[in-house]
């Protein structure tokens, strides 16, 4: 566990974990009145939050799977990616991707928040890789049964 400030402007209580076990909070629409989501329609919605994540995290803003297979909504970015040195709002990029009109409420739970260590890296430029059993396969190379 490490603290982490944050800055609530919406009228919701704080991201929580809702088990014992949860990778991830739950982020709420901070929205006044209802957005209604047509069939392939987007919108940058709101979450109210603003945190301060330490240098060496970065936090993910991932789908909600029950919002998915019920609703067709998932975010467009996903995983969405809050820098460590981002002080603005937190936004969700939701997209309906199902047939039907679709409509988020205000406070509707409408993805999660992970909050993950992430490495930095620094390149060392060479001319070539060292070989591995792998080797440039891939893209369905190891076959699917
Ligand atoms: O789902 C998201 C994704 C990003 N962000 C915020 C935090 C992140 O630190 C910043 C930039 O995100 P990203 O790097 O994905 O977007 P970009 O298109 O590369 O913009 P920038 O040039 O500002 O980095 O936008 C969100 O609030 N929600
Ligand atoms: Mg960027």
């Amino acid at each position: 566990m490490i603290n982490v400030r944050i800055i609530n402007t919406s009228s919701h209580p704080l991201p929580a974990y809702a088990t014992a076990g949860s990778s991830g909070m739950d982020l709420r629409a901070s929205i006044t009145s209802p957005i209604q989501l047509q069939p392939l329609e987007r919108s940058l919605v709101p979450t109210g939050l603003f945190i301060e994540l330490p240098i060496g995290y970065e936090a993910q803003v991932r789908p909600r799977s029950g919002l998915a297979i019920k609703q067709g909504i998932t975010c467009l970015n996903t995983p969405g990616t809050i820098d460590a040195d981002y002080r603005g709002e937190i936004k969700v990029i939701l997209i309906n991707l199902s047939n039907e009109e679709q409509t988020i409420m205000p406070g509707d739970r409408i993805a999660q928040m992970v909050v993950q260590q992430v490495e930095q890296v620094s390149w060392v430029e060479v001319e070539s890789l060292s070989s591995t059993e792998r080797n440039a396969g891939g893209f369905g190379h190891t076959g699917k049964s």
